[in-house]
């Protein structure tokens, strides 16, 4: 599998749909110019956003062909980050010895945090299905380099944690390139994030940011998961727009 930089090579060009018009073609100030995407192609792109599940539970037992893999890391590696610092990696974990001795550490830290719930609820957690590491195909561990870029990143001076968030622009990124390849990931947080690193070999420096589990998937929940279940609903987005101020709901003349 090539990982070719994207600014050199046929692997971000695969992933890239045709050209319009004028599109490509540089400026002498080195812009290109940046039209509205056509229709369908907006259509196409909301439609990976609100379709994008996390699964647990549905993933087929095929691998993820190498090319498909590297559409979907190259699309990770065009996320945003604070300074261009790209403080990314990506484990691949396909071992199943690995996948083991990953869900050994979920469920010990599972049982902790079912400790923190009582009653109907404790009831609600223990049916819910909260990780598919043994039966995804892959799972990849996104990592955050906080030492990248040297002692002093350019936007990160005054944000220590920017890095950490560009890793997960780069997480979001990955899952939707995925679902539109109809490879289904989950993220799984219910680890101490210091457990795994024996097991990944990370250095000081570097941190686990996102553990997913990757496969390709034929069906996914038409709402999250959670909310299928009644463990939490989707909030109204009129409720978490505010004008100005926290709070206010209007516009102020
Ligand atoms: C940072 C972070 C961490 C986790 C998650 C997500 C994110 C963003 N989610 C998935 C989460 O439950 C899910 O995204 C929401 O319930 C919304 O569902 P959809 O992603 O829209 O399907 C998640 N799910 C799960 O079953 N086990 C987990 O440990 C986690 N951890």
């Amino acid at each position: 599998m090539s990982f070719a930089n994207p600014s050199s090579g046929a692997p971000v060009d695969a992933m890239r749909s045709t050209p319009r018009e004028g599109e490509g073609a540089s400026e002498p100030s080195g812009l290109s110019p940046a039209q509205p995407f056509s229709r369908a192609e907006r259509a196409a792109v909301y439609r990976a956003i609100e379709t994008r599940r996390d699964v647990r539970d549905e993933f087929l037992p095929e691998p993820v062909p190498d090319d498909v893999l590297l559409r979907i890391l190259q699309a990770a590696h065009c996320a945003p980050s604070v300074g261009l610092m790209q403080p990314w990696n990506f484990i691949l974990i396909r071992d199943p010895r690995q996948k083991a001795a990953a869900h050994d550490l979920f469920t010990r830290s599972n049982a902790e945090a079912e400790a923190l719930f009582e009653g109907d609820r404790a009831a609600l957690y223990r049916s819910l299905k909260l990780e598919g590491i043994r039966k995804a195909p892959l799972n990849i561990c996104v990592t955050c380099d906080r030492s990248r870029g040297g002692p002093v990143v350019l936007g990160r001076t005054h944000q220590r944690d920017t890095d950490l968030y560009s890793a997960v622009c780069a997480v979001q990124n990955l899952w939707l390139a995925a679902r539109a390849e109809g490879v289904g990931v989950g993220w799984v947080s219910i680890f101490d994030p210091d457990d795994l690193r024996p097991l990944l070999g990370l250095p000081s420096e570097v941190v686990v940011v996102a553990y997913l589990c990757v496969g390709y998937v034929d069906r996914l929940y038409p709402l999250p998961e959670l909310e299928a279940k009644n463990w939490a609903r989707r909030l109204s987005l009129d409720d978490l727009v505010f004008e100005g101020r926290w709070g206010r709901r209007d516009a102020v003349d």
